[in-house]
């Protein structure tokens, strides 16, 4: 096994929901005047896909070994990253030992220091990455959270995010998390619209339930500190993402600013052990939500968990469905995790990546057990069903 190499990576595009889970049609509570930094210009206020969020669709790597065994990852990053792994990486990981991970890890980001390091370019690492890990999970006949160093926990427990607490509770979660509707260019009516909406929900959830503001990049200090103290009243438990990710100053004011007990979450656009440590030594945040498909992938998440572990600050990972299951089940700093209501009226559990994935696990009354990710590598399949596209097939 030791002397298995890699064959063969392929890069495919793939459109429509599944990693790129904001691609959704009409309807959907996913799309429906979410509060963005594009808010403040009213033609693109309504929808997220106005403003181009679901451009560059759904990136698919897949990695062959010289005895066939394929491994595979989905993330986003589309067409451009689909370039830049068959133009650029490609040369890295063919050849290369399927144990050699770390390494590739490491020749990847260094020769893309140049024009990489965040966004689409660590996006597409991560994707090669997720690939690589479940093609050794796979040679190897075990699960990816057993190539980790092993479980912490036999059963995961998850918030729910989406436009339903109330019905997320009923389903047993043990919280729930709602977009914020209305920015700071919809002024003090949208201010008090987003409070009236958390009172309501509070309402119906009762005192004990968490709830929690997803605030996607959108607001200013300002603004996230009126909503932050409102919103103290009706229990909120963290206010995330609110400024942009570039403003490490402003999450270190806000951190100070919010009141006693309310916790600051961030990091789901934010990359690499150095981007998190600037989260980190700046007290920017209480909780990291590293993405593991948009941060550096797998072996990255582990050097930023091990980060934050030092700086008493949890990690909880952005949605990603099977690929942060199988590292929060490895993690004492990662006591729960997200799942992503993919339903349109949010009202049911419907598997996060779906249609794009098979066998993708799901919560059941808020919970996974552990034996839901006993199979080799992240234990997905691709579906046959969806119609992948190689652009750059060389
Ligand atoms: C609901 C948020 O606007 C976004 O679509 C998802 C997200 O940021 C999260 O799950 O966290
Ligand atoms: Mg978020």
């Amino acid at each position: 096994m030791g002397n298995l190499t890699i064959k063969h990576v392929r890069a495919f595009v793939l459109r429509g929901g599944g990693a790129d889970y904001h691609d959704q049609g009409d309807g959907h509570w996913i799309d429906d005047h979410i509060s963005t930094p594009m808010s403040k210009y009213p033609e693109y206020r309504q929808s997220r896909r106005s403003f181009g969020i679901n451009v560059l669709g759904t990136l698919v790597v897949e990695i062959e070994a010289s005895d066939g065994t394929v491994g595979f990852a989905v993330t986003t990053g589309g067409e451009p990253a689909a370039y830049i792994v068959e133009k650029h990486l490609a040369r890295f990981i063919e050849g290369a030992r399927v144990t050699d991970i770390e390494k590739i890890w490491d020749q990847m980001y260094q020769s893309t220091l140049y024009y990489g390091r965040k966004g689409l370019v660590i996006n597409t690492i991560s994707g090669v990455d997720l690939a690589l890990w479940d093609l050794l999970g796979k040679i190897r006949q075990e699960p990816v959270h057993q190539l980790l160093g092993g479980a912490v926990r036999d059963e995961l427990q998850f918030y729910a995010t989406g436009a339903r607490p109330d019905l997320a509770q009923k389903m047993g979660f043990i919280g729930g998390k709602m977009p914020l509707h209305h920015g700071p260019s919809e002024g003090e009516e949208g201010l008090r619209k987003n409070l009236e909406e958390l009172a309501t929900m509070r309402e119906r959830v009762g005192p004990d339930f968490w709830l929690m503001l997803d605030c996607w990049m959108s607001l200013d200090l300002n603004y996230a500190t009126k909503l932050a103290i409102g919103a103290h009243e009706h229990g909120l438990k963290w206010i995330e993402e609110a400024l942009s990710p570039d403003d490490y100053w402003g999450y270190a004011a806000l951190r100070n600013n919010v009141p006693k007990g309310m916790l600051v979450t961030t990091g789901e656009h934010e990359a690499t052990r150095w981007g998190f440590r600037m989260l980190l030594e700046m007290g920017c945040c209480d909780i990291i939500q590293p993405d593991v498909g948009w941060c550096g992938g797998l072996t990255e998440l582990v050097k930023i968990s091990a980060l934050a572990d030092a700086h008493n600050a949890l990690v909880v990972p952005h949605g990603s469905s099977v690929y942060s299951y199988h590292f929060v089940a490895t993690r004492h700093n990662s006591p729960f995790a997200e799942f992503l209501m993919m339903a349109p009226k949010a009202d049911e559990v419907v598997p996060m990546f779906h249609p794009q994935l098979l066998g993708e696990p799901v919560p059941v009354n808020g919970r996974m057990r552990l034996s839901a990710l006993d199979k080799p590598g992240f234990g997905v399949d691709l579906n046959p069903d969806c119609q992948l596209h190689r652009p750059y097939n060389r």
